[in-house]
């Protein structure tokens, strides 16, 4: 198996120029942007600069949106939403497994996210973060070497976000999938990503490398230096914040 450093030197995601418009309003204005393999990385910027539209992209979804550019990504690619996406009809373990076989692996990834018992359970018998730890099972599943997540904690109370960052962290510490984590948060991107993007007027405005060892305390004084720029590079001071 490769080492992390070894997997870092592969890029994973690669945009060229990417371009994508809707009613001839431009959104994504040529992105330019490599990932590297087993990289974790945060992507920020306002409602409506064009987040999701780039996940979109990258994760295949978009093809009825206007746009150009050139864009590579891995093969086995898992996305994750705010909202679960289970099958209400399905029990939870069925959900995970939707479209692959071996139980074996759909009880383990279960197990995985701290889901293990529930197997058989309805979705509506899911709390929340529950239903996030089933959705993240089934991404799992599938060995992604990409995983796409757009806010996945945003419908979370705070105390289960938190929850949710340490198993995230864990989960990539294990499986080392490329991570491109859309967030409205600003903490969250500093304590889980490696790398902070800001998306501005189309662009990436601001690329910054977190250098602050893992597991990380929205407490550390050393993440303060980072939270002032993302914070600036939005347009917020710590005030507003
Ligand atoms: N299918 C679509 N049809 C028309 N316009 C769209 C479509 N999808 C996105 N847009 C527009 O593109 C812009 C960017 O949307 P996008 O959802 O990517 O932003 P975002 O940064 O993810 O926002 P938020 O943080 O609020 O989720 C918005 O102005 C949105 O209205």
């Amino acid at each position: 198996m490769a080492t992390h450093t070894e997997q870092l030197t592969r890029v994973a995601v690669q945009l060229r120029g990417l371009t994508r418009s809707f009613g001839g309003r431009t959104v994504l204005d040529g992105i330019d942007l490599d990932i590297p393999a087993g990289q974790f990385v945060a992507l920020l910027g306002h409602s409506g600069s064009g987040k999701s539209t780039l996940l979109r992209a990258v994760a295949g979804l978009d093809h009825e949106v206007v746009g150009s550019g050139r864009l590579t990504a891995p093969e086995r690619v898992s996305v994750v939403f705010q909202d679960s996406r289970l099958l209400p009809w399905r029990r939870v373990l069925d959900n995970v497994l939707l479209g692959t076989d071996g139980e074996d692996r759909g009880r383990e990834a279960l197990a995985e996210v701290g889901l293990e018992g529930r197997e058989r359970a309805w979705p509506n018998e899911l709390s929340g973060g529950e239903a996030q730890r089933a959705a993240l099972a089934r991404s799992l599943v599938r060995e992604p070497e990409l995983l796409l997540a757009d806010e996945p904690f945003g419908a979370l109370d705070a105390l289960t976000r938190i929850k949710m960052h340490v198993l995230l962290r864990e989960l990539w510490k294990r499986h080392q999938p490329s991570v491109l984590l859309v967030t409205h948060d600003v903490d969250e991107a500093i304590v889980l990503a490696d790398r902070v993007l800001v998306l501005e007027e189309g662009r990436i405005g601001l690329d910054l490398t977190i250098d602050r060892p893992h597991p990380r305390s929205y407490r550390d004084p050393l993440l303060g230096e980072y939270r002032e720029r993302l914070l600036a590079a939005l347009g917020v001071t710590e005030d507003h914040a």
